[in-house]
């Protein structure tokens, strides 16, 4: 019997830049728009384009285990945000082949799950649901939920009127409490609130602990060091190394300075 969680082929995502042909150049902006509503568009981050197109992945391979954590490093640019969003299901593949054994549970986008009608507590059953949870389940969790989140106030109030601080912190609370079987963050995301972000840390090591499969993008080095059991590099869109935590940090570590050096 397997124990894959994760599996990916050849998977390739290109983006089209091309001015000059506004259909797909709108259909990739309304598809990130409508689905990314946090995602700010930063031309300056296209590192390789070819006839106006940018791949932002391209050729990557790799297979995570159930209960492996695994962190996703490069420099900005290098396509962490387009992978984990594949892996959402926020947005597809160009190419290649994805193959996923389990609920996932995403904290890529602060709100990007919410219904901005509905209010905080419709939301959480509404993500429950999603994820595949009974509503027995769902009330189990609730109530530790609401207080990880600090929004008991504002509980029936439609999550449209939430500060983005109030959705990061409901976003990440669901997601961490209603347990997916994988769960995929990004760090960068995270709220700005430091006292919550320390919380949110311990969370997250807690579910590390639980033995569940985790995709972890962080900028923090020592936060990798502590949490991954392997990690993956990313350049341009390719993996351009992959192994054991220690292994691959040291590797980024000296590639920054080749970088800067270089930049100088
Ligand atoms: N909707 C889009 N249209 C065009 N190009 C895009 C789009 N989304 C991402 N890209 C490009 O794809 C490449 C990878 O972007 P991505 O956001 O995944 O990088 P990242 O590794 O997450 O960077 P950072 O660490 O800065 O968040 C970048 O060159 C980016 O400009």
């Amino acid at each position: 019997m397997t124990n894959l969680a994760i599996r990916l082929e050849n998977l390739s995502k290109r983006y089209c830049l091309d001015q000059r042909n506004p259909s797909s150049a709108l259909h990739e902006f309304i598809d990130d728009i409508i689905r990314s509503p946090l995602r700010q568009f930063n031309p300056k981050k296209q590192v390789k384009t070819q006839n106006n197109y940018i791949w932002a992945l391209k050729d990557v391979s790799f297979e995570v285990n159930q209960g492996e954590v695994v962190a996703i490093m490069g420099h900005n640019g290098a396509g962490k945000s387009v992978l984990l969003k594949i892996l959402s299901r926020i947005t597809k593949p160009t190419e290649g082949y994805v193959e996923i054994h389990g609920r996932v549970g995403s904290m890529i986008e602060a709100g990007a799950s919410f219904h901005p009608e509905l209010t905080g507590r419709e939301n959480i059953y509404l993500n429950g649901i999603i994820l595949g949870m009974k509503r027995g389940e769902i009330n189990g969790k609730f109530d530790e939920i609401v207080s990880f989140a600090e929004i008991e106030a504002f509980l029936d109030t439609p999550v449209k009127h939430y500060s983005s601080g109030m959705k990061g912190r409901l976003g990440f609370a669901i997601t961490a409490h209603l347990e997916p079987e994988i769960l995929i963050i990004d760090e960068v995301l995270a709220v700005e609130d430091v006292a919550f972000q320390e919380k949110s840390f311990l969370k997250i090591k807690e579910i590390v602990q639980s033995g569940r499969t985790v995709l972890f993008v962080s900028h923090n080095m020592k936060a990798v060091a502590k949490i991954c059991d392997r990690a993956i590099l990313l350049n341009q869109g390719r993996v351009i190394l992959q192994g054991k935590t220690d292994t691959v940090l040291s590797h980024y570590e000296s590639y920054k300075t080749n970088l800067k050096n270089l930049e100088n």
